[in-house]
């Protein structure tokens, strides 16, 4: 699939461009996400229309990323849609003016439409989500305001001739409640794209990727967890290069129960890939011991990963690549990519590598999301109980046992989480949570026991939904289904005498603990 048939993003540097992308695929339409100052764009731009993103400069700031135009993007006629600081550099760079907002708008906003191209079939009154400082005061000549906030600030401006819009807005946010039709109007109506790209475009392009990283005689190492996202790395990889992929599943010591087992039953008995267990529990556990940063202990992780993949590739003539099921998540949250954006945590796959990596990365998945990689496993044939699976961290229970790790803390969180899954799937509960799990915490409270004092520790259950990851609420689990998991985990694991239902939300907290 071509670029002259899709979409091309220009990346000013928001935490949301990556989602404009996932959005436009989800129309069934083709796109790439370039940075705003791309060489390439010296030599015009051959797509069906462009959108700039949003981004954490101001205008009228000097330095702050300008329109490329020796793209000749305005002179092609092709259709533009610039996305909150993209729409104020449209109106910026032709003629209109951006100042500092009175008002900062961040959240949830009502606008109210006039009638345009790109808000073909939205309601005159629609929830959209805002997070900008600055706000055009004046729209640039023949451009009119075709969507205000109730306090006058321009949500959104059009030039139907020239097919150039813009809005203050993300459009590609879940919040914004007519947003994919607003950014389908644009791609469809205004951009005259058609939908005919889908996951089979994206196995193809992923094969030919790895084909031509590879090269006709280079093997791959890649991490195999089991979960969903190396799962469908393995299969790509099983496409393209079948001869010369071998896995590498590492006990890590804080997997679940049964964990290495049940992924060597699965892929072995049923895929016949070529899996190497590697047994590192010691190395794991002994580097790790006493550590009770979370960053420290992520690292680490991260480090001895790399060290184990080495172990193996040293024994295997040219295997100078390691695959991963890395995603765009796991890359946001760690390190800054194209835009200044902050570290969260370091997700050991990407900030927690060690700086000697003596691989090259094959990571095919690097720009796509979770529900989207799923959509991918299907395509690849991979059956529901492998693609449906509640995500797993690489670090595993080591970010959910809070202080300490210990094997006897281990043995308790490992017991409980097997306990609260199972009762999930017992009460056909599991399919409707993104992700379920226990936390161990280093803190001790006075229970009664059998007419006997307990002072022990206390277990945390966390359940959320989910669409990616990115965002996540409370899963609204009822008290009486809490309470059971709660009286099993504290009648069977030796340890726990109280359990508590975490209710934060994603902002403010994370999904896990550490
Ligand atoms: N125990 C492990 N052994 C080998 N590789 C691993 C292990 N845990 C994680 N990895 C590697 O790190 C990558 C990122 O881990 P992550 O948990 O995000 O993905 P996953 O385990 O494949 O999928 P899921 O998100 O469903 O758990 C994996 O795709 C895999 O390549
Ligand atoms: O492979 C991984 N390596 C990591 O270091 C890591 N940290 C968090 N996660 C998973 O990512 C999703 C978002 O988690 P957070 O809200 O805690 O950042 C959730 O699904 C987490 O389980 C990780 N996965
Ligand atoms: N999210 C954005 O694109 C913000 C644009 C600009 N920095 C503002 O605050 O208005
Ligand atoms: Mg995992």
């Amino acid at each position: 699939m071509e670029l002259s048939h899709g979409i091309l993003i220009l990346d000013y540097g928001s935490q949301y461009t990556l989602l404009i992308a996932r959005k436009v695929r989800e129309l069934g339409v083709y796109c790439e996400v370039w940075p705003c100052n791309d060489e390439r764009l010296n030599q015009g731009i051959d797509a069906k229309g462009v959108i700039l993103s949003g981004g954490p400069a101001s205008v009228h700031v000097e330095g702050a990323p300008s329109l490329d135009l020796r793209s000749g993007i305005l002179e092609k006629e092709i259709p533009v849609l610039g996305v909150c600081y993209g729409m104020q550099l449209l109106a910026h760079t032709l003629g209109g003016k951006v100042e500092s907002a009175r008002v900062r708008e961040y959240g949830r906003a009502e606008i109210q439409v006039s009638p345009n191209t790109i808000f073909d079939g939205v309601e005159t009154t629609t929830t959209v989500w805002m997070s900008h400082g600055d706000e055009v005061t004046k729209v640039p000549d023949g451009f009119a305001v075709v969507a205000q906030t109730h306090n006058g600030v321009v949500a959104a401006m059009a030039n139907d001739s020239r097919r150039i819009y813009g809005v203050q807005f993300h459009p590609e946010v879940s919040h914004s409640v007519e947003g994919l039709r607003i950014l389908s109007n644009f791609v469809f109506s205004a951009a005259e794209c058609v939908a005919d790209w889908n996951m089979h475009d994206f196995i193809e392009a992923s094969v030919d990727t790895i084909r031509s990283q590879v090269g006709a005689a280079g093997r791959v190492i890649c991490g195999l967890s089991g979960g969903v996202d190396s799962s469908v790395v393995a299969a790509l990889l099983h496409r393209a290069i079948p001869d010369r992929l071998t896995c590498v599943l590492v006990d890590n010591g804080l997997l679940r129960h049964q964990e290495a087992e049940n992924v060597q039953e699965v892929f072995e008995g049923h895929f016949g890939v070529d899996l190497r267990v590697v047994d590192a529990k010691r190395h794991f556990l002994d580097r790790l011991a006493g550590v009770t940063d979370p960053e420290k202990k992520r690292k680490i992780i991260g480090e001895v990963f790399i060290r184990e993949f080495e172990k193996v590739a040293a024994e295997i003539e040219d295997a100078k690549f390691l695959a991963q099921g890395t995603l765009y998540p796991d890359v946001i949250e760690s390190v800054s990519i194209r835009g200044p954006s902050a570290t969260i945590k370091s997700h050991h796959n990407v900030g927690g590598l060690p700086e000697d990596l003596g691989f090259d990365l094959i990571e095919p998945l690097r720009e796509l999301f979770k529900d989207e990689v799923r959509v991918l496993g299907r395509a690849l044939g991979l059956p529901p109980h492998m693609v449906d699976r509640h995500p797993f961290p690489g670090p595993g229970l080591a970010v959910r046992i809070l202080g300490e790790i210990t094997e006897e803390r281990l043995s308790i969180l490992r017991q409980s989480d097997k306990i609260f899954i199972e009762a999930l799937r017992e009460e056909n509960l599991y399919h409707e949570i993104w992700q379920a799990f226990a936390v161990l915490l280093p803190v001790k409270t006075v229970g009664v026991m059998g007419d006997q004092r307990t002072y022990e520790d206390t277990l945390v259950l966390r359940a959320v939904t989910s669409e990616d990851g990115m965002t996540a609420d409370r899963a609204n689990l009822s008290v009486e289904f809490l309470g059971r998991v709660s009286d099993r985990i504290i009648n069977s694991v030796r340890g726990v005498n109280r359990v508590v239902y975490d209710v934060t939300s994603k902002p403010p907290g994370t999904i896990e603990w550490e």
